[in-house]
């Protein structure tokens, strides 16, 4: 059985500049927690700083959520894996010739990032889901994609954590489960809809915990993610 190791909690570093991340990450420790490099900051600051932040000890999960056909999919995933980050993403929606091709442009690696594939965004209602013409509830959706990234041979998905006890019960105990959508009990919700506090994610079945402004934007990132950890049930933080 797959022994997860190192810490379960992964904050989102959504910052447009360098010193502002850089800032946050030194009042951070690498034993606490991992980064997540998305969007806004790898289009602002680049590589770079991802080998910047590896530098100073974390494991970096790259959340580009790469959606694209087969061969630019496989052909991104081989350059996060080039950079040394920990975890990358896909969109399961790519399809399964995407997913797999992603799978397999890993595989001359003797050292791969785990390789896992967004769901239906923690964001997302019924309503969001209808309007963009998928007539299902998040929960069979997500159910759905799950299946198809973990038969293309994935090694988790994120999804929200009120999914996870039944993605493990339908993918099994090894197929990863990234949850985005963590909010402490007297935290605002913001855009995410699909939430869940801290302990009940891990209480849920969720490997790793993503937080993002909860931690970056609070007077003091580290106790906030300590009394994260703090509130977690058992051993492993
Ligand atoms: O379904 C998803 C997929 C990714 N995310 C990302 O996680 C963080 C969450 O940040 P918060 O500030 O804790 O809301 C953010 O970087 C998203 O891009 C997600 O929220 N949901």
């Amino acid at each position: 059985m797959r022994q997860l190791e190192g810490p379960r909690l992964i904050v989102a570093m959504d910052f447009n500049n360098a010193e502002d991340c850089l800032k946050t990450a030194h009042q951070l420790s690498p034993q606490d927690c991992r980064l997540k490099v998305g969007k806004e900051l790898f289009t602002a600051c680049g590589p770079q700083l991802v080998e910047q932040l590896m530098t100073l000890g974390f494991d970096i999960f790259l959340d580009l959520k790469f959606h694209d056909i087969p061969n630019t999919t496989a052909k991104a995933v081989a350059a996060a894996a080039n950079l040394g980050v920990w975890m990358v993403n896909v969109h399961a929606a790519g399809g399964r010739r995407m997913l797999e091709a992603a799978r397999e442009s890993l595989s001359g690696y003797a050292e791969t990032p785990l390789l896992i594939a967004v769901t239906v965004l923690t964001s997302m209602t019924e309503s969001d889901l209808a309007d963009t013409g998928v007539v299902a509830s998040p929960e069979n959706q997500v159910l759905h994609l799950a299946n198809l990234a973990r038969d293309s041979g994935l090694d988790g998905v994120v999804c929200s954590a009120r999914e996870a006890q039944q993605l493990k019960q339908t993918c099994g105990k090894e197929f990863l489960l990234v949850t985005p959508g963590i909010r402490p009990v007297s935290a605002q919700a913001d855009d995410q809809r699909r939430i869940m506090t801290p302990s009940e994610a891990v209480a849920a079945g969720s490997d790793y915990l993503v937080v993002g402004r909860p931690v970056t934007q609070a007077p003091d990132p580290s106790v906030a993610c300590r009394d994260i950890l703090a509130s977690l049930p058992g051993a492993r933080r």
